[in-house]
Protein backbone atom coordinates (compact mmCIF):
# COMPACT_ATOMS: atom_id res chain seq x y z
CA UNK A 1 0.00 0.00 0.00
CA UNK A 2 1.46 3.44 -0.64
CA UNK A 3 -0.61 6.81 -1.16
CA UNK A 4 0.57 8.66 -4.06
CA UNK A 5 0.76 12.34 -3.93
CA UNK A 6 3.28 14.80 -5.41
CA UNK A 7 6.12 16.59 -3.65
CA UNK A 8 6.44 18.66 -2.12
CA UNK A 9 2.76 18.30 -0.48
CA UNK A 10 3.85 21.28 1.73
CA UNK A 11 2.22 22.44 4.95
CA UNK A 12 0.17 25.30 5.18
CA UNK A 13 -1.55 25.67 8.35
CA UNK A 14 -1.28 28.02 11.26
CA UNK A 15 0.49 26.71 14.50
CA UNK A 16 -0.02 27.46 18.06
CA UNK A 17 0.90 26.97 21.30
CA UNK A 18 -0.94 23.90 22.96
CA UNK A 19 -2.06 26.34 25.78
CA UNK A 20 -3.83 28.74 23.40
CA UNK A 21 -6.22 26.00 22.14
CA UNK A 22 -8.80 23.64 23.02
CA UNK A 23 -7.91 20.05 22.00
CA UNK A 24 -11.17 17.90 21.98
CA UNK A 25 -10.27 14.72 24.22
CA UNK A 26 -7.19 14.35 26.67
CA UNK A 27 -6.37 10.82 24.48
CA UNK A 28 -5.27 13.24 21.46
CA UNK A 29 -3.75 15.24 23.71
CA UNK A 30 -1.33 13.43 25.38
CA UNK A 31 -0.32 12.32 21.65
CA UNK A 32 0.15 15.51 20.47
CA UNK A 33 2.19 16.40 23.28
CA UNK A 34 4.04 13.69 24.00
CA UNK A 35 7.53 13.85 23.64
CA UNK A 36 9.00 10.68 22.85
CA UNK A 37 9.49 8.72 20.13
CA UNK A 38 6.54 9.14 17.66
CA UNK A 39 7.86 5.82 15.59
CA UNK A 40 8.28 3.90 18.67
CA UNK A 41 4.79 4.77 20.41
CA UNK A 42 3.13 3.77 16.72
CA UNK A 43 5.15 0.76 16.40
CA UNK A 44 3.83 -0.56 19.80
CA UNK A 45 0.19 0.10 17.77
CA UNK A 46 0.65 -1.93 14.86
CA UNK A 47 2.67 -5.47 13.76
CA UNK A 48 4.34 -4.11 10.70
CA UNK A 49 5.22 -0.03 10.98
CA UNK A 50 6.84 1.78 7.66
CA UNK A 51 8.01 4.58 6.29
CA UNK A 52 6.73 5.83 2.60
CA UNK A 53 9.39 8.64 1.77
CA UNK A 54 7.02 10.78 -0.44
CA UNK A 55 10.87 12.73 -1.17
CA UNK A 56 14.20 14.23 0.43
CA UNK A 57 15.40 17.71 -1.34
CA UNK A 58 16.47 20.88 -0.90
CA UNK A 59 13.59 23.01 -1.18
CA UNK A 60 12.42 26.73 0.09
CA UNK A 61 10.60 26.88 3.29
CA UNK A 62 7.25 28.07 4.12
CA UNK A 63 7.51 31.58 5.59
CA UNK A 64 6.32 30.20 8.74
CA UNK A 65 9.10 27.67 8.83
CA UNK A 66 12.01 30.25 7.86
CA UNK A 67 11.15 32.14 10.92
CA UNK A 68 12.07 29.64 13.57
CA UNK A 69 14.62 28.06 11.23
CA UNK A 70 17.46 30.91 10.44
CA UNK A 71 18.76 31.20 6.94
CA UNK A 72 20.78 28.14 6.16
CA UNK A 73 19.39 25.74 3.29
CA UNK A 74 17.38 22.73 4.51
CA UNK A 75 16.25 19.34 2.83
CA UNK A 76 12.89 18.96 3.50
CA UNK A 77 11.95 15.24 3.90
CA UNK A 78 8.18 14.32 4.07
CA UNK A 79 7.00 11.04 4.71
CA UNK A 80 3.96 8.84 5.28
CA UNK A 81 4.39 6.79 8.45
CA UNK A 82 2.23 3.63 8.55
CA UNK A 83 1.34 0.81 10.30
CA UNK A 84 -0.26 -2.42 9.44
CA UNK A 85 -1.01 -1.26 6.19
CA UNK A 86 -3.04 2.35 7.61
CA UNK A 87 -1.58 5.48 7.00
CA UNK A 88 -1.28 7.05 9.90
CA UNK A 89 1.26 9.91 10.27
CA UNK A 90 1.95 13.04 7.28
CA UNK A 91 5.41 14.37 8.53
CA UNK A 92 7.19 17.23 7.27
CA UNK A 93 10.73 17.52 8.22
CA UNK A 94 13.95 20.20 7.74
CA UNK A 95 17.39 18.44 7.88
CA UNK A 96 20.00 21.43 7.49
CA UNK A 97 21.75 20.58 4.25
CA UNK A 98 25.07 21.08 5.39
CA UNK A 99 24.84 19.15 8.35
CA UNK A 100 23.36 16.31 6.26
CA UNK A 101 26.46 16.61 3.42
CA UNK A 102 28.63 16.59 6.38
CA UNK A 103 28.86 15.49 9.77
CA UNK A 104 25.70 13.29 9.80
CA UNK A 105 25.77 12.20 6.26
CA UNK A 106 23.25 9.43 7.37
CA UNK A 107 20.49 12.18 7.15
CA UNK A 108 20.86 12.50 3.99
CA UNK A 109 20.59 8.84 2.38
CA UNK A 110 18.00 8.11 4.92
CA UNK A 111 15.45 7.09 2.97
CA UNK A 112 12.62 4.60 4.67
CA UNK A 113 14.66 4.32 7.66
CA UNK A 114 12.60 6.28 10.03
CA UNK A 115 14.54 10.17 11.35
CA UNK A 116 13.24 9.65 14.82
CA UNK A 117 16.30 6.43 15.12
CA UNK A 118 18.69 8.99 14.98
CA UNK A 119 17.06 11.58 16.89
CA UNK A 120 16.41 9.79 20.18
CA UNK A 121 19.42 7.94 20.25
CA UNK A 122 21.50 11.32 20.21
CA UNK A 123 21.12 13.40 22.98
CA UNK A 124 22.94 16.18 21.29
CA UNK A 125 19.28 16.55 19.67
CA UNK A 126 17.43 18.88 22.22
CA UNK A 127 13.54 19.35 21.48
CA UNK A 128 12.01 22.32 21.81
CA UNK A 129 8.68 22.99 23.09
CA UNK A 130 5.97 22.04 20.85
CA UNK A 131 3.59 23.96 18.57
CA UNK A 132 0.03 22.12 17.37
CA UNK A 133 -2.45 22.81 14.49
CA UNK A 134 -5.88 21.90 13.25
CA UNK A 135 -6.43 21.13 9.71
CA UNK A 136 -10.00 21.14 8.98
CA UNK A 137 -11.76 18.68 6.73
CA UNK A 138 -11.34 21.00 3.97
CA UNK A 139 -7.82 21.28 4.15
CA UNK A 140 -5.59 20.61 0.68
CA UNK A 141 -3.51 17.92 2.74
CA UNK A 142 -6.77 15.79 3.04
CA UNK A 143 -7.61 16.09 -0.86
CA UNK A 144 -3.86 15.70 -1.66
CA UNK A 145 -3.35 12.35 0.21
CA UNK A 146 -6.95 11.27 -1.52
CA UNK A 147 -8.19 11.17 2.51
CA UNK A 148 -12.17 10.75 2.88
CA UNK A 149 -11.81 14.78 3.91
CA UNK A 150 -14.38 13.78 6.92
CA UNK A 151 -12.82 14.79 9.96
CA UNK A 152 -10.46 17.08 11.73
CA UNK A 153 -7.05 16.58 11.66
CA UNK A 154 -4.11 17.46 14.15
CA UNK A 155 -0.46 17.97 14.16
CA UNK A 156 2.12 19.24 15.98
CA UNK A 157 5.29 20.64 15.53
CA UNK A 158 8.70 21.22 17.02
CA UNK A 159 12.32 21.96 16.69
CA UNK A 160 15.48 19.75 17.59
CA UNK A 161 18.44 21.45 18.54
CA UNK A 162 21.80 19.88 17.71
CA UNK A 163 24.58 22.13 18.38
CA UNK A 164 24.65 24.66 15.87
CA UNK A 165 22.09 23.74 13.91
CA UNK A 166 18.21 23.46 14.02
CA UNK A 167 15.93 20.83 12.94
CA UNK A 168 12.20 20.55 12.77
CA UNK A 169 9.64 18.13 12.48
CA UNK A 170 5.60 18.47 11.65
CA UNK A 171 3.76 15.54 11.98
CA UNK A 172 -0.03 15.37 11.06
CA UNK A 173 -1.82 12.77 12.61
CA UNK A 174 -4.21 10.70 9.43
CA UNK A 175 -7.57 9.55 10.16
CA UNK A 176 -6.79 6.27 11.04
CA UNK A 177 -3.74 7.55 13.63
CA UNK A 178 -4.26 5.43 16.80
CA UNK A 179 -4.06 9.14 18.45
CA UNK A 180 -7.34 9.30 17.56
CA UNK A 181 -10.08 7.15 19.43
CA UNK A 182 -10.92 5.07 17.02
CA UNK A 183 -15.12 4.84 16.85
CA UNK A 184 -15.64 0.98 18.07
CA UNK A 185 -11.93 0.37 18.81
CA UNK A 186 -11.07 -1.11 22.48
CA UNK A 187 -9.63 1.76 24.49
CA UNK A 188 -6.01 2.34 23.15
CA UNK A 189 -3.28 3.53 25.83
C1 LIG B 1 10.92 12.25 14.88
C2 LIG B 1 10.54 11.01 14.69
O1 LIG B 1 10.67 10.42 13.45
C3 LIG B 1 9.50 10.06 12.77
C4 LIG B 1 9.93 9.68 11.42
C5 LIG B 1 10.02 10.63 10.44
C6 LIG B 1 10.74 10.36 9.15
O2 LIG B 1 11.24 9.22 8.97
O3 LIG B 1 10.81 11.29 8.31
C7 LIG B 1 9.45 11.90 10.62
C8 LIG B 1 8.75 12.20 11.76
C9 LIG B 1 8.57 11.26 12.85
O4 LIG B 1 7.24 10.88 12.97
C10 LIG B 1 9.93 10.18 15.77
O5 LIG B 1 9.99 8.94 15.66
O6 LIG B 1 9.43 10.78 16.74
Amino acid sequence: MILSAEFPLSLETDWIAPQSIRVPDFHLRNWLLDTGSLTERLQSHCRQFRVQLLGQAPLPLLDNEREQMGPVDYLVREVILWGDDRPWVFARSLLPRALCEQDRGELSNLGEKPLGSILFNDARFERQPFQVTRLSAAHRLQSALKLPGTQVLWGRRSVFHYLQWRMMVAEVFLPQCPAYKQMGAPHAG
